[in-house]
């Protein structure tokens, strides 16, 4: 099959790899012109290191040329630049595969409902604990691939052939979005535990009162609250907030150590789609009054300097009250 995928940071470049193992002609849309010169002539990328990739990837510069060659098109642009990048284009024929996790700030969608909006008719994501680094390492990974209809999902799924990327199929396109874009926003929050002191019981309490927040904000958008106990949710929560490539949770380090928001994001190549993520998941909770007092404390030290030492005291003195989790939810 012919297969583009649109976006060359280092998850588009990863999964380029897997759908090319996969059997499939790729061909990547690359935005920075010296890194479409790396790949041509060397078949590597700065985004990740020691990857030489397959023969089998073709490069271009040319949006249009990706638009040309294929009717499937998967989407690495991170959240924020998905209307810029995709915006006047035609993409009425089109299946996108989304693998971005965010919520837009300036119209608090999901991925697949910008895309809805910009004229896909099907659209499904891929969400789950993947870290670039390793897929590009064949380093054994699963993840979900989500659609409102699920013989969309599980076509997506059949995609994939190879021995180390595994794709479970789920008709819960909500949950699996909500799941990605939340879990960015409290890796930036296990990132603050880790700065102050590598605190393992503060982590451990982080990933499991999270779910409750995702099954909050979820529930009231139309997600399965089950959703949230697979690899999307909890999946992905205990990855980013415990690994050491997680950009989002290297963002809240920097935070934990005194560093305002601009400085840590000044020079960077890459995306913590946490930061954009948080102020939007603030505008949702506002506009459908859910209570997120986690996600909440993050925007707050990010967007209003709140030290985070006083935003957990804050949060370790709320008001007492029975424990709910996602299984009662079941
Ligand atoms: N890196 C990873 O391990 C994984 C990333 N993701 C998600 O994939 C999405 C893409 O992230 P990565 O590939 O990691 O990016 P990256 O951080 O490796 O690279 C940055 C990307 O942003 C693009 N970019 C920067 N400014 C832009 C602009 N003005 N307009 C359009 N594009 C611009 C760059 O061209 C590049 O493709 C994100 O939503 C991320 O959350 C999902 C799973 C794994
Ligand atoms: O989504 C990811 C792993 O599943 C990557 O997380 P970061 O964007 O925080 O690096």
């Amino acid at each position: 099959m012919k297969i583009s995928v649109i976006g060359a940071g280092s998850w588009g470049t990863a999964m380029s790899k897997v759908l090319s193992d996969s059997g499939h002609e790729v061909l990547l849309w690359v935005r920075e012109k010296e890194l479409l010169e790396l790949l041509n002539e060397q078949r590597r990328s700065y985004y990740i290191e020691d990857l030489t990739l397959p023969e089998g990837i073709r490069f271009t510069g040319d949006i249009h040329e990706c638009f040309e060659f294929s009717n499937l098109l998967f989407n690495a642009v991170p959240v924020q630049y998905i209307r810029s990048v995709f915006g006047r284009l035609n993409l009425e024929d089109k299946t996108v595969v989304n693998l971005s996790k965010g919520i837009e700030l300036v119209s608090l969608k999901r991925p697949s409902e910008i895309f809805k909006e910009l004229g896909t008719f099907r659209v499904v994501t891929i969400s789950g604990p993947s870290y670039a680094d390793e897929v590009a390492r064949e380093i054994p990974t699963t993840v979900v691939s989500a659609a409102e209809n699920i013989q969309d999902a599980r076509f997506v799924r059949d995609i994939f052939r190879t021995n180390y990327f595994r794709v479970y199929s789920s008709d819960d396109l909500v949950g699996v979005e909500i799941s990605g874009a939340l879990k960015n926003v409290i890796a930036i929050a296990a990132g603050i535990i880790d700065g102050l002191g590598g605190w393992y019981n503060t982590k451990a309490s982080l990933i499991t009162r999270a779910t409750v927040e995702f099954i909050r904000l979820g529930s009231r958008l139309g997600a399965k609250p089950g959703t949230f106990g697979g690899l999307a949710g909890i999946g992905d929560l205990i990855v980013t907030c415990t690994g050491k490539y997680s950009r989002n949770r290297a963002v809240g380090e920097e935070l934990a150590k005194g560093k305002k928001i601009e400085e840590i994001l000044k020079n960077k190549k890459t995306v913590a789609e946490g930061v954009p993520t948080c102020k939007a998941i603030f505008e949702l909770s506002k506009r459908l009054n859910v209570e997120l007092p986690i996600s909440i404390e993050v925007y707050r030290v990010i967007y209003e300097e709140k030290d985070p030492r006083i935003a957990i005291e804050e949060l370790m003195t709320r008001k007492q009250k029975d424990e709910i989790s996602w299984l009662q939810n079941l």
